[in-house]
């Protein structure tokens, strides 16, 4: 129908054409949050809260005369864009009227008499309206010409000729949702608040629930709308479709036409003059799912910190909550605000200035790492242009998930929170071929740099026999021996060069020719491995920042601010990094001297001092209050700590938290009794345990490896179930193993791989293994061929002076069946099933070591990835070894997946 307003619709502001850019239509990193829209003069700050799905049926109107509702609420296509023949609702921009109880007459003729007759009428049933027939507002008929009644719900409009019994029942209507705000619940404030600040996408179809609504201020429409669309294109939602599931979207509204109310598929957006509210309505359907999600994790991000943008800086008490109320992102400023004055000035200070945060134990500083993370946003620091370096990945999942809290998923996923170790490794990959290596290089282990060492020992010894003529004679057993006692040496050499950057040449500088030659062996045996060391991620990217000004101007480029946690274990490396990466001086460094723990990876705690030293203008904090012990604790710690002579900061703890029980020593004479106390002492705290025994909140930290196996028997022999964390995934010996066979299967594998999958493939027990290994690489030294050449030459004999023919048919099996697998790594196309064929190869005594227990009363003893652990290699139930096999290479596949 053709609608047409009884009285001239009143003056509505024609909003100009959005200023903004189609750039802005991409979701480009450095305009995520676009400029705080004005909230205008709003006290309630929960009333900025975005409008979640769903939004649906709007705010009851209040009763009103006609001539006002129609007057202020119609829409007509020619005036505001709508397209003409096309059925459609239209928007109210509230609160100036109610938003869909509105009246729309098309009838020429309808005059000002009439609407007088009209309000006439509506004034007497004003007065007798109680309850009548309610829920009949979609089935209104009218006598009097045609009326549109765009009734409760968004349903839109419907024709019919007016009648007394019409007005009876929409004031009933009315009357009903009069009577509905009375029990405001917090969704409807919202709802309302969204009604009053936004203008509603709403149908012409009253099948159809309006999905997407959008307002804003039509002079420069927000990004996030754009993302919505853009989200919307991606999940391949067209507006068609979404009719289909009963969706509206916003999909109708091009960026053209973003000042006018513009019809599609039965849809009708209208902009307004209000900030941006985008909310959904759904109705059942996986279509949109992924989109509502995403959408509401844009906007959750957008909102927080789209109003955060232009916000003052809190005073020195952090917050002024009352001036800001009505513009403050509400999340942020309550994450503020549970801070302690010192976290909170540290989590606010100045970003330009570089900041030292001097924590205690249990002091909060994550909590306040959390809050700098968030000022660096607020600040208008793309989340993707920030770096925060932690020491464990377990460290930055954590802090992911608490930024994530306040500014949304998706915020904290664009923020790069990495380890040292990851952040350089994928710079050395990105620039692979600087370093002289490809982008797929292997990363060498304790294991195989050990055996590198051992290697440039031999070329540093082969080297100085050059001259003697019989080099064989040169590796003999004993030689072997001797580098292989040497080895544990040099490593340390190596690693204390690379951890303090040395290069060769100043080895040679400083007269030590031998250490200078083995550091270069080392390297050049890497190289040509096309491997990287633990050591060399952060050599080799210093390297890149210092000696390509291209790396070092992007890195500049995209770490605009950089966090770094647990300061106190930087090694000097790490630190001539920091200083690289942090030359903008937007750097917050957080450490505690006192929790030092890794100095023997080379961390040093001079670096405070450096910091001050290469940072003048930096500012410095200190925490001291302990929230996570018990007054004891914090005591008996402190006092402890003050035997540190060599302690740089001396920081006094303090807690408010009660005293708690004493804290027990116990010196125990040997690892035995260690274990029957510690088990004794277990059983007694959970024997008296009002809730039942809960193992489970009981933990046992030991210093070593080795006492932790103690326990494991102990809590076996107790039936006492228990977890064991701390041995990392490519650490466990069976996955080791499945990788070095999977790595024999790459052209041009170096020696290490061979050697370990022999290892683990080859039948007999570890002597025996070791005296065939040792064999080949004797040979293969000798020939100077590599150890699978050796290998494959000694197992194709009949017979061996140094082998047993069943040995020499075993090692003859070994290889042809690594020959199959890489055979079948060249046709196979699933990564899962070569790693499962990887798997199954490993011989059932092998895993057995690792197989399930299942203890007599059925208690599980688990390990840190649920994989059930043997201690003493006895079983009391053994899993077959293909499903065993299946299962270890299962968790590969899924690490290789991940
Ligand atoms: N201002 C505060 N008010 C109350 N509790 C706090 C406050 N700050 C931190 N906490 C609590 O103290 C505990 C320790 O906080 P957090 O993990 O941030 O400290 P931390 O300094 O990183 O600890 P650690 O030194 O052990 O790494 C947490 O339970 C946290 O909720």
């Amino acid at each position: 129908p053709h609608l047409i307003p009884p009285t001239p619709p009143p003056q509505i502001p024609k909003p100009s054409p959005p200023a903004i850019s189609t750039a802005s239509m991409s979701r480009s990193k450095e305009n995520i949050y676009p400029a705080p829209p004005h909230y205008g003069s709003s006290s309630n700050p929960s009333r900025l809260l975005p409008c979640k799905r769903p939004l649906q049926s709007p705010c009851p109107p209040p009763r009103r005369p006609l001539a006002d509702v129609t007057g202020n609420a119609l829409q007509q296509p020619g005036s505001a864009g709508g397209v003409e023949g096309i059925d459609y609702g239209y928007i109210t921009p509230l609160p100036k009227v109610p938003k869909s109880c509105g009246f729309l007459l098309e009838d020429d003729d309808m005059d000002e008499a009439f609407l007088l007759e009209v309000d006439a009428i509506c004034e007497e049933h004003s007065r007798s309206m109680a309850g009548k027939d309610k829920g009949r507002e979609k089935d209104l008929t009218v006598e009097r010409g045609p009326v549109v009644v765009a009734a409760a719900t968004h349903a839109g409009p419907v024709c019919g000729t007016l009648e007394d019994a019409f007005w009876t029942e929409a004031y009933a209507i009315f009357e009903e949702c009069d009577a509905q705000p009375a029990a405001k619940s917090q969704d409807e404030e919202l709802k309302e608040m969204v009604e009053e600040e936004s203008s509603v996408l709403s149908c012409g179809d009253d099948s159809l629930l309006p999905a997407v609504s959008i307002a804003d201020d039509c002079v420069k429409l927000e990004d996030t709308f754009w993302e919505v669309n853009a989200i919307s294109k991606e999940h391949h939602v067209t507006s068609s479709e979404m009719n289909q599931e009963h969706y509206v979207a916003s999909l109708a509204i091009n960026q053209d036409e973003i000042d006018e109310v513009y019809v599609e598929d039965g849809s009708v957006a209208l902009c307004v003059d209000f900030p941006p509210v985008i909310s959904i309505a759904e109705e059942g359907g996986e279509v949109v799912d992924a989109l509502l999600g995403e959408v509401d994790v844009i906007h959750e991000g957008q909102v927080a910190m789209s109003a955060a943008k232009g916000k003052e800086e809190p005073g020195e008490m952090g917050l002024e909550m009352e001036e800001n109320e009505g513009c403050a992102p509400r999340k942020y400023y309550e994450y503020l605000h549970s801070l302690n004055d010192k976290q909170r000035e540290a989590a606010c200070s100045d970003v330009a200035v570089p900041l030292m945060i001097v924590a205690g134990p249990g002091s909060g500083k994550t909590s306040t790492m959390v809050g700098r993370v968030l000022t660096l946003l607020k600040e208008g620091i793309p989340p993707s242009n920030i770096l925060a370096m932690t020491f464990t990945t377990a460290a930055a999942s954590e802090m992911r998930d608490r930024i994530g809290a306040v500014v949304g998923k998706a915020v904290a996923k664009e923020i790069i929170i990495s380890t040292f170790h990851s952040f350089c490794l994928q710079l050395c990959r990105t620039h692979a071929e600087k370093l002289g290596r490809t982008s797929e290089f292997i990363i060498y282990g304790h294991g195989q740099q050990r055996r590198a060492i051992i290697e440039a020992e031999r070329l540093l010894e082969h080297g100085k026999s050059d001259g003697l003529g019989d080099a064989v004679k040169q590796y003999d057993g004993d030689i072997k021996h001797s580098f292989k006692d040497k080895a544990k040496k040099w490593l340390k050499f190596v690693t204390q060069a690379k951890s303090s950057g040395q290069a060769p040449e100043e080895y040679e500088k400083k007269g030590d020719l031998t250490g200078a030659s083995i550091l270069r062996h080392y390297n050049e045996i890497l190289v040509s491995c096309n491997a990287l060391d633990y050591h060399d991620f952060i050599n080799s990217s210093i390297t890149l920042l210092t000696k390509f000004p291209e790396v070092y101007k992007e890195c500049q480029n995209t770490w605009q601010a950089i966090v770094v946690d647990e300061f106190q274990d930087t090694s000097a490396m790490q630190y001539f990094l920091l200083k690289l990466l942090a030359s903008h001086n937007h750097i917050t460094i957080v450490g505690d001297d006192d929790q030092s723990i890794f100095s023997f990876n080379g961390a040093d705690v001079s670096g405070f001092d450096s910091f001050r030293r290469d940072f003048p203008n930096h500012k410095e904090i200190r925490l001291n209050k302990n929230y996570r012990s018990t007054r004891a604790i914090v005591e008996a710690a402190t006092a402890l700590i003050h035997n540190n002579t060599k302690r740089c900061n001396h920081k006094l703890a303090e807690t408010d938290n009660p005293s708690g029980s004493k804290i027990t020593v116990k010196e125990c004479h040997s690892e035995d009794s260690q274990c029957a106390f510690v088990i004794d002492k277990i059983i007694e705290t959970t024997s008296s345990s009002a809730e039942g025994r809960d193992f489970g909140k009981i933990a046992v930290l030991y210093r070593r490896q080795i006492t932790g196996k103690a326990f494991q028997v102990s809590f076996r022999n107790r039936k006492i179930p228990f977890n064991v964390h701390g041995v990392a995934f490519y650490r466990k010996k069976a996955i080791k193993a499945i990788m070095a066979i999977l790595r024999t299967t790459l052209p041009g594998c170096d020696d290490g791989p061979w050697r370990q999958a022999l290892k683990t493939l080859l039948p007999g027990d570890k002597e025996e293994k070791k005296k065939i290994i040792d064999h080949v690489e004797k040979i293969s030294l000798a020939r100077k061929c590599s150890f699978i050449s050796a290998a494959t030459d000694i197992f194709s004999a009949k017979v061996s002076g140094t082998f047993k023919r069943t040995q020499i048919t075993q090692g003859r099996k070994v290889l042809s069946t690594l020959y199959s697998l890489s055979k079948f790594v060249e046709r196979e196309q699933s990564v899962s099933a070569v790693i499962s064929s990887a798997g199954n190869m490993l011989p059932q005594q092998y895993l057995l070591e690792k197989r399930a227990v299942i203890d007599n009363d059925g208690g599980k003893l688990l390990n840190e990835d649920n994989d059930i652990r043997s201690v003493d290699g006895r079983t009391t139930r053994r899993p077959r070894a293909p499903a065993h096999a299946h299962c270890w290479a299962s968790s590969l596949i899924l690490e290789t997946r991940t």
